[in-house]
């Protein structure tokens, strides 16, 4: 069986049900529109079963996903990634907020409600080991969302399950197998066909590839990214780490605790990360550059676990590791702001930016300390580059400045009566 994606030829699914397949979005229009979202998990104790706190999982997110594009979702364990991709393909309740699909409320849809919508946006899980019944056949596997929708494809079930086996560069004669044949790449495949067996608009991808060996992780995304060109498909992608999104994503969003601190579009993210957090999470991803061989280590280690999301830290939830944070990163929650054009970031004292706090100079002590894990070079750099951008700022405002008087002398010369008399 090949693993190799680039060996099928990917063909558009027939057309099975006219409603699954129009695409109402035109590219780079907004599919997806996320408003305040929130989950919050309750915490029972006792014999009566008492809430005595919650899981803050997902803590008022607010994005938007474009049709035709790849958002990739990046963060931490326990960040809450997974409970927004299940937040967003309603397998999940939310507590607050609105989830939009095509302009539609699906925030709190019942079973009939979200039938239409369980063709358009689908999930691929990140277990393939676990997300496939190992007592069924992958034709079963792959056909069970024709019989769950009750829609008959166009030849048959059979056929169409073949013809998607073969999409996904899997051998269509496999039909009658069972998962514990596959290995994990060809498994993470099966998956792939059954997510695509109803033509979805929208698919979240929860890690896709990170319970697979390295050689083979390449092989899924690059299959995800043609199967997108293919199909035109929208992708939500999450994943741990930004080497998994970094050559897919169109734009990407870093969550930390439950919030996202920065969404920018992928160049911008690359060339100059805003939040500390972004710049922490990409100096942990090694990047092959000849020319950095011989240059001392600039990663950034961050100081201890992500703290719990039960009682999240007050202010901005990243001041306990951050080396930047001052007091009103302890009081102030930061707002998620664009600061420059497609690049969204929630940080009193951002990286490749003018402070927005410049008046809050002292360190907290805990950022002294999270200071000594970060590199000499990475904390030049960062005072370097807030200066010259600050310089910059200054100098527009000079330059501003020094237009205005000009543009309000006449004004002040013909119209104010207190000085006429002195001229
Ligand atoms: N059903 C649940 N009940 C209670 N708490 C939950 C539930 N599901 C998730 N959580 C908690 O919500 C938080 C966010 O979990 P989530 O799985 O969304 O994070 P994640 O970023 O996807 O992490 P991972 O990559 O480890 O899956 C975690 O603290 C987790 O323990």
């Amino acid at each position: 069986m090949s693993e190799n994606p680039k060996d099928t030829a990917v063909t558009l699914p027939a057309q099975s049900d006219g409603a699954t397949l129009t695409k109402d979005a035109a590219p780079g229009e907004t599919l997806l529109k996320v408003t305040g979202l929130q989950k919050h998990f309750p915490i029972k104790k006792g014999l009566l079963q008492r809430q005595v706190g919650a899981v803050h999982a997902v803590d008022g997110i607010d994005f938007e996903v474009r049709a035709g594009e790849t958002l990739g979702v990046v963060g931490e364990s326990g960040c809450g990634k997974s409970t927004m991709g299940r937040l967003i393909t309603r397998l999940l309740e939310p507590t607050g907020g609105k989830v939009e699909f095509e302009g539609k409320d699906i925030t709190h849809l019942g079973v009939s409600g979200m039938r239409p919508l369980r063709r358009d946006v689908q999930m691929i899980f990140q277990d393939p080991y676990s997300s496939l019944n190992p007592r069924h056949t992958i034709g079963t596997i792959v056909g069970a969302p024709f019989r769950l929708q009750g829609v008959e494809p166009e030849g048959g079930i059979k056929k169409e399950v073949q013809r998607l086996l073969s999409v996904v560069g899997l051998n269509p004669e496999h039909y009658n197998r069972y998962p514990h044949e596959f290995s994990g790449g060809q498994r993470q495949r099966i998956g792939i066909a059954r997510a695509l067996a109803l033509n979805p608009k929208l698919v979240v991808a929860d890690e896709p590839v990170s319970a697979l060996d390295v050689s083979i992780q390449a092989q899924v995304v690059n299959l995800l990214d043609d199967l997108q060109q293919e199909l035109g498909l929208t992708y939500v992608i999450i994943a741990h780490d930004l080497s998994v999104v970094r050559h897919v994503s169109d734009r990407i969003a870093v969550m930390y605790l439950g919030k996202i601190v920065e969404l920018a579009d992928r160049e911008s993210l690359y060339r100059a990360p805003m939040h500390p957090y972004t710049k922490a999470l990409m100096s942990a991803v090694p990047i092959p550059d000849p020319r950095r061989k011989n240059a001392k280590s600039e990663r950034i280690l961050l100081k201890g676990d992500v703290p719990s999301p039960i009682s999240p830290p007050s202010g901005c939830r990243f001041h306990t590791r951050c080396w930047k944070a001052t007091q009103i990163c302890k009081t102030t929650e930061p707002k998620l702001v664009e600061l420059k054009p497609g690049q969204q970031v929630a940080c009193h004292h951002p990286e490749n930016f003018e402070d927005q706090a410049p008046q809050d100079t002292v360190l907290l002590t805990i950022a002294k300390e999270a200071a000594e894990l970060v590199a000499d070079e990475v904390l030049a750099e960062s005072a370097e580059t807030s200066a010259a951008v600050a310089a910059e700022v200054a100098e527009i405002e000079a330059e501003a400045a020094a237009e205005e008087p000009a543009e309000a002398a006449p004004a002040a010369e013909s119209g104010n009566p207190e000085t006429a008399g002195e001229k």
